[in-house]
Parts: structure tokens; sequence; C-alpha cells
């Protein structure tokens, strides 16, 4: 059992949480003196799996309206010893942190969010090395924020609704995953946060300035910026020279399309003016098209010779309106030359064509994937698009516009800042990665795949090209599936002519969305071992088999949800959902929205957990 100093000061940490001024407060019914905080289950108490010591404090939203005294918690060895997470937000607690916090050096997370706490924060708080998740939004506490630096495994920090001051010191940008400190009082400029996050984590600082906000520091810093663009500075050469070439690239191909169009003009093609009707659309898909007839060819300098000798090699290019699927503002008016001639960096070079990150004057980014040689017809590929335009969920990215013609197309997509849950899985912020985010893309995914799936079915689109690099991640970090049906309408045009119209009791229609199954719990596997599909040839799936019939089961599971102590009874029931979806013979594999429903019941046991269970 847990020792008895253990007890006591857990005890009186209580007491110190629940009273203030003598004013009895909330009570615990578990935990006395009597009991065992391990063996009998005190209330938001999670101990260790031999029940000797206490790992992990979830005191959220008791009602407590005393004091935090860390100073109490951290002194006590043996606890300080043990204590990953101090999780006790949606309370009421006044005060401060104290310093001796950094003795509880085992946190992971601490979670103080939603209270009164107030006061500044001890500089100390960096000696905290392992921690991963510091949540101090929507409390009191004011001051300079202090140097978290040094703790280079830090993945989420929420500091929003204080009143901090001072600059916001530099972080691990590219460790980080989710990071606000909006509605504060910071002030001066924003450190390069190199992309990763938007203007939501900085709003309300009325006196912070630069990227990601629209606010520049001062006309000095504005002239900082300009020399930028013409002058690469030397750290970025790299990025910069694939910027400039894919700007070239796009910038041939709006001459290419003039000269086209002016050589065309005189037969009277009518071939771009081809209305597109929006048959069956109730206003939300509205499509509308522009015209590319003033299209300018002021492009700059700074060229790929590889890149422009591909393009020009493509005579075949035929100029059609790019057609606009959806509806913010700075894409409702995009036009076919205003996204080629917009400065543009190659993301890179896929099985079927290129993508470019495109940043349009609007000063909003786009990416535009551009597949070459599509077997699929024109008015196959501008009927798929539309429908897909038409059949819109949260968590699948659709298209803003596209464009398409007999051996170009043209596909925008909004811009996700956060990479994909490919670089997520097997880069360097890895071990961040915990249990419950990967459950929680796991659910998001299969939700997205469930309702894409059963508004598709009927017209045969499926996603057709699955992997965890199609899995993007927002700017809050949530999973989007990227590309739904564009590889489908690859593939299937390779065995028929007119797939489009294919029965929903086709044999073959119904095998393209067992395999969208099969993709998904190859996913599953890789979120839950952290394993490439393939390495050193050994396919994933074919492992995870292996180990499992030898019942190694434990075996497979990813190191860093092991030592997080993520509850292995969920991942074993997750790894049986993976397992059915990467069944051999595609009938035997259950649908997405079974899948769907598997993952939701799993994800709802593991939030109980958090709170409930020992
Ligand atoms: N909308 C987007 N926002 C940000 N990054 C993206 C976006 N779409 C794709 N990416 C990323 O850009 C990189 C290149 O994507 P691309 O689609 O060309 O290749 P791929 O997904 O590896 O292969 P495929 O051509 O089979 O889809 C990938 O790492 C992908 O995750």
């Amino acid at each position: 059992s847990v020792e008895e100093d253990v007890k006591t000061t857990m005890i009186s940490f209580l007491e110190k949480l629940s009273s203030s001024n003598g004013q009895q407060g909330v009570s615990v019914q578990t935990w006395n003196k009597g009991s065992d905080p391990c063996k009998d289950q005190w209330q938001g108490v999670v101990c260790d799996s031999r029940n000797l010591s206490v790992t992990r404090l979830f005191l959220d939203r008791f009602g407590f309206f005393g004091t935090l005294d860390v100073t109490m918690l951290c002194n006590s060895q043996p606890l300080a010893a043990s204590l990953s997470i101090l999780s006790i937000s949606g309370n009421n607690l006044s005060g401060g942190v104290a310093p001796e916090i950094s003795k509880c050096k085992q946190l992971t997370r601490l979670i103080v969010s939603g209270n009164k706490l107030s006061g500044n924060l001890p500089t100390s708080l960096a000696m905290l090395g392992n921690l991963k998740r510091l949540d101090l939004s929507s409390n009191e506490f004011s001051g300079e924020f202090p140097d978290l630096s040094s703790i280079s495994g830090l993945n989420v920090l929420y500091a929003q609704n204080n009143h901090f001051n001072g600059s916001i010191p530099l972080f691990d940008f590219s460790n980080l995953y989710r990071f606000n400190v909006s509605f504060n009082n910071f002030s001066g400029r924003i450190p390069d946060v190199q992309g990763y996050f938007s203007q939501d984590s900085f709003l309300g600082n009325p006196e912070l300035c630069g990227k990601p906000l629209t606010r520049n520091c001062s006309s000095q810093s504005i002239k900082d910026d300009n020399s930028e663009v013409s002058n690469p500075p030397k750290g970025a050469s790299k990025d910069q020279i694939l910027m400039y070439s894919g700007y070239a690239a796009l910038g041939l191909v709006i001459i290419l399309i003039v000269v086209y169009k002016l050589c065309t003009r005189k037969k009277g093609s009518t071939e771009g003016v081809n209305k597109v009707a929006a048959s069956g659309d109730h206003g939300s898909g509205s499509i509308e098209k522009t015209s590319i007839s003033n299209a300018s060819s002021g492009n700059k300098s700074g060229t790929s010779r590889s890149e422009l000798n591909s393009m020009a090699s493509e005579s075949g290019l035929v100029s059609q309106s790019l057609i606009v699927l959806t509806q913010p503002a700075e894409v409702n008016e995009l036009r076919l030359e205003d996204l080629l001639r917009a400065p543009a960096e190659l993301l890179g070079r896929g099985k079927y064509g290129s993508l470019y990150k495109v940043m349009l004057d609007s000063g909003k980014t786009v990416v535009v994937k551009r597949i070459k040689d599509l077997a699929t017809s024109s008015l196959d590929f501008k009927r798929k698009m539309e429908t897909l335009g038409r059949r819109k969920h949260p968590f699948v990215l659709s298209p803003l516009a596209f464009y398409s013609s007999r051996q170009e197309k043209l596909l925008v997509y909004e811009f996700q800042e956060n990479g994909s849950l490919f670089k997520l899985l097997h880069g360097e912020s890895r071990k961040g990665f915990d249990w419950s985010s990967r459950l929680a893309i796991a659910s998001t995914i299969s939700e997205g795949l469930a309702f894409m799936h059963q508004e598709l079915r009927d017209e045969g689109i499926a996603h057709g090209n699955l992997k965890s690099s199609n899995i993007l991640l927002s700017h809050t970090m949530e999973a989007r599936i990227s590309e739904y049906g564009v590889m489908a309408a690859a593939m299937d045009d390779q065995q028929s002519s007119s797939s489009f119209a294919a029965s929903p009791h086709d044999p073959r229609n119904n095998a393209l969305f067992k395999a969208d199954v099969y993709g998904f719990g190859v996913i599953l596997l890789e979120l839950l071992t952290g394993k490439l599909v393939k390495s050193d040839g050994v396919d994933l799936t074919e492992w995870v088999k292996s180990v499992v019939r030898e019942e190694w089961t434990g075996e497979v599971f990813d190191r860093c949800l092991i030592a997080e102590y993520a509850s292995e009874e969920r991942m074993v029931n997750l790894l049986q959902v993976a397992i059915k979806c990467v069944h051999r013979s595609p009938e035997a594999r259950p649908s997405m929205n079974q899948v769907a429903l598997m993952i939701s019941t799993i994800k709802e046991e593991e939030e109980k957990s958090l709170i409930y269970e020992v």
C-alpha cells in the first residue's frame, strides 16, 4: 500500500483545495485516513500497476475554491517521485503556483486551466524537464512568462486568457503542436513560429506584432519583410529555390495558355466556355466560373530548367476556367491566372503529380495538386469534383476549386499548417504524440470516412489513396482527410470508361470501399505501433499479424504509448479493429460505419477512465 506520508500529504493537500478561510468546502468522500488511495480507489487518483504509488491526480471540476498548495504536494518526496499528471482544471482555486512545483520532477502534464490562479509563474517551471503539456489558460496569471525553451519535449502550451505581459519567450516551435497565448497583454514581435501556428494563437494581445498577425511591427520591420522577398536570406536558400522554380514554372503555364488562346481564338473554339450546370445543387456548393481571358504573363525570374522543360512539352494544354466550389471570400473570386501567377513552392512530387504551396494575393495560402496524364476524361473528372464539392464533412478537406483539361488537372485545397499524420508519427515530435491524441485522430478519420462512404456509395466514389500522408492536421491539430476521391477517379477509370455511373451493387464498386477500409486499418496500425508501413522490406500488416498470432500482442505497441501508461486494454481493442480492417478478404472487412462505431466506443471508455479509472 501507499506510504503513510503520501496519504497524509494528499489529505492535507485536499483540505487546502477544498476550503478557504476556515470555510468548510467540498469533501471528497473516498479520501480518508483509514483507507488506501490506490487499493480503495480514491476518487480522481490513478496509481501504478502494482498499486504502490500515486501517478495521476484528476481533480477537474470538483468545485474546489481553496488554494493549490504545490509546496506541500511536491515536498513529499515519494509523491513527487511518482506523480506524472496533475490535472485540476475547472475549479475556483485562487492564489499562485509556488516555485516548489519544480520538485514534482516527473510531471508530464500540469493542467490548471479554468481557475482564478494569479501572480507570476515561477521561473523554476523550466526545471520540469519531463513536461509535455502545460495548460494555464483562463486564469488570472500576470507578469512575464518564464523561459521554457529548455523543456525540449513540451508539446502543448496553453496560456490564453490571462494577463501575462512582456514579450513571448522562445520555444522549440517544431516540437510544440498546440500553442496558444491569445488574450493576454504580451507585447513586441512574435518569435518566428516557422509557420506552425496561425494568428488564432496570438489574437487579443494589443501590443503584439509581426507574423502570423497582420499587424506589422514598425516601418523598419516592414522593410525587413520586403527584403526577404527580393533577397532570400542565406539560411533558407533551398526552400527559396524550390519556391522560385515553382513560381517560374507556373508563370510559364500562363504564357502557354495565353499563346494557346490566341492561336485557337480564330477557330471560334468554345471549349473554355462550357457552362457548368449546378444541377441538384442546394445552395451550399454553388459553382462559379471565372475567366482567364486577361491572363498576364508578369512572372519573375529565377527558373528551374527541368520544371520549365517538362511544362513546355505539354503543348496540349487546353485552357479552361478555374471552377470554384467553395465560399471563403479569398477564394470566391479566384481566377486561374491569379493562381498560376502567385508565388509557389514545390511541396512534393507524388506518384501521380506535384504539389505546390501557393500564396494568393489575398494572403490566403492554398495548395495546388497538379495531376498529369490522368486517364480520366475532362468531363468525368469535372463531374466527380462537382459531386465531391457538394458532399462536405468537417473532417474531410473538400477541394476549393479545380481546373480540368484533357492532360492537365489542378486541384486547390486549403493549406494545412501542421503537416501530415505521416510526419507527426515518423518525424521528430513523435514522442509527444500521446495515446489520447492518437485515439482522437483515429476516431476523427473514421467518422469522416464513414460519412463520405455513405454519401458517395451510389456514385461509387471511394477515397482511393488512403494513407497517413493524406491525413493532414489542421491548425488545431485535428485530422483532416485529404484528396478524397482524386485517385479513385484515376484508378477506376483505368478499368471502365464510364465508371461514374457505376451501380451501387457492382461488386467492383464495393471493392473500392473495402480498399479504403484496408487503408484505414493500416493507418490504425501506424498509430498503434509508431512503425513505418514498410521498413527493411517488412510489411507492417504482415508483421503485426504474425506477432499477434504468436500471442505477443503487447510487443506491437509503440514504446512511447507504453511509457505513458496508456491503457493496454483499449490499445488491444483498437488493434482488434485494425486487424479486422486489414483482413485479407475484402468481404470480411467491416464497413466504415461499423468501424466508426467501434472506435467511438473505445474513445468513450477512454474519456470515462481519465476521470474514474484506477
Ligand atoms: N493541403 C495541404 N496542406 C499542407 N500539406 C499538404 C497538403 N496536401 C498535401 N500536403 C503534404 O505535402 C506533401 C506532398 O503531398 P503529395 O500529395 O504530393 O504526396 P503524397 O501524399 O506523398 O503522395 P500522393 O501523390 O500519392 O498523394 C505530403 O507530405 C503531404 O502530406
